[in-house]
C-alpha cells in the first residue's frame, strides 16, 4: 500500500533530537511517507545550539515546489522557519490551498536558551493552521502575557485560537506535578489532557516529536482530536523508552522508534 505523505517544514538539528530528524523519525514510527523542506541548520547538541544558519527564503520556496508539485502532501507541520522570508513562502503556499492540515508548532526558543525564530513570521501562518502546538513560552510571546498556570493555558488557548476550526493546544511540559497538563482549545471549549509524568531528565525534541506525530496522525485521516490524544500517548512512550539512555551529556533525546530502556 502507498504510505500517506507527511512534510515536515523545519531545521535541521545536527545532533538528531529535534527539528526535522526528529519530525522524520516520527513520521517512519507511524508508517508516513517523510518528506522536508528545511528552513535552517543549527549545529546544536544535547548541551546547547552553537550556530544557526537560516536557508535564504527563495530556496526555502524552490524545495516547497518541488515537494508539493510533485507528491501528494496529506498533511504538514511548520517548526523552526528561519526568517520571515521563509514564512512568507510558506504562507504564499497556505494561501493557495497546498496544505489540507497544517500543524504549527512556535518554535521561538531552544530549552537551552537560544532564539530560534520570531513571533511576526509565526503570526502570518497562524490563519492557516489545523492546529498549533506553543508550550507556555510561545504561547507568552505570541499573546504578550505571562501564560503561567493551568487556567492561563486554557485561557490562552481560547485566545490563540483564531477560528472556531483552529485547535490549540498549550503544552506544560515544564511545569511541576505528578501529571504532565497540556490546555486544549477545542470547538467544544476549553479541556485539559493529562499524561503521568516521566521522570526523565532526556526531554530533547519534546515539542517537536508531539507536533510531528499530530501531523503523522493527521496525514492518516485520524480526526483532530483523535491525533492529539494519540500523540500525547507516543511523548510519554517516547520518553519512558529512552529514560535510561546516555546519549550526549546534556538532556538527551526521545525513543522515537519504541525500542525501549537499554
Ligand atoms: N516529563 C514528561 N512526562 C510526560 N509528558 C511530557 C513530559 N515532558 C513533556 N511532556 C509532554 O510533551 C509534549 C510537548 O510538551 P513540551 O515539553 O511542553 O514542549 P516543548 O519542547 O515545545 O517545550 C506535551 O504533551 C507535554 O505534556
Ligand atoms: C532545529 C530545531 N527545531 C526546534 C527545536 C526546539 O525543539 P523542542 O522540541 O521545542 O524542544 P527542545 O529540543 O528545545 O527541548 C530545536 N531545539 N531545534
Amino acid at each position: 500500500m502507498t504510505p500517506p505523505v507527511a512534510l515536515t517544514i523545519a531545521g535541521s538539528d545536527a545532533s538528531g533530537g529535534a527539528g526535522i530528524q526528529a519530525d522524520l523519525k516520527v513520521f517512519v514510527a507511524y508508517g508516513c511517507y517523510g518528506a522536508s523542506v528545511i528552513t535552517a541548520l543549527t549545529a546544536q547538541n544535547t548541551l546547547g545550539v552553537h550556530d544557526v544558519f537560516a536557508v535564504p527564503g527563495a530556496v526555502v520556496g524552490t524545495q516547497l515546489a518541488a515537494v508539493l508539485d510533485d507528491l501528494p502532501v496529506a498533511a504538514a507541520k511548520v517548526g523552526m522557519l528561519g526568517s520571515s522570508e521563509a514564512a512568507a513562502q510558506v504562507a504564499a503556499r497556505a494561501r493557495n490551498g497546498a496544505f489540507k492540515h497544517l500543524v504549527i508548532d512556535p518554535v521561538l526558543v531552544s530549552s537551552t536558551g537560544q532564539r530560534l525564530g520570531v513571533r511576526g513570521a509565526i503570526e502570518r501562518l497562524l490563519p492557516y493552521a489545523t492546529v498549533v502546538t506553543p508550550n507556555r513560552e510561545e504561547a507568552s510571546a505570541l499573546l504578550g502575557w505571562r501564560v503561567e498556570t493551568p487556567n492561563d493555558m486554557a485561557g490562552a488557548a481560547a485566545q490563540l485560537s483564531n477560528s472556531n476550526s483552529t485547535y490549540v493546544v498549550i503544552t506544560g511540559g515544564d511545569l511541576g506535578g505528578p501529571d504532565s497538563v497540556d490546555a486544549i482549545w477545542t470547538p467544544k471549549g476549553a479541556q485539559f489532557l493529562r499524561s503521568r509524568r516521566v521522570n526523565t531528565r532526556n526531554n530533547h525534541g519534546t515539542g517537536c516529536t508531539f507536533s510531528a506525530a499530530i501531523t503523522a496522525m493527521l496525514a492518516r485521516g485520524e480526526t483532530v482530536d483523535n491525533a492529539v490524544r494519540r500523540a500525547k500517548d507516543y511523548v510519554s512512550r517516547a520518553l519512558a523508552g529512552a529514560m535510561d539512555w546516555k546519549l550526549g551529556a546534556g538532556p538527551g533525546p526521545l525513543d522515537h522508534n519504541e525500542w525501549g530502556p537499554s
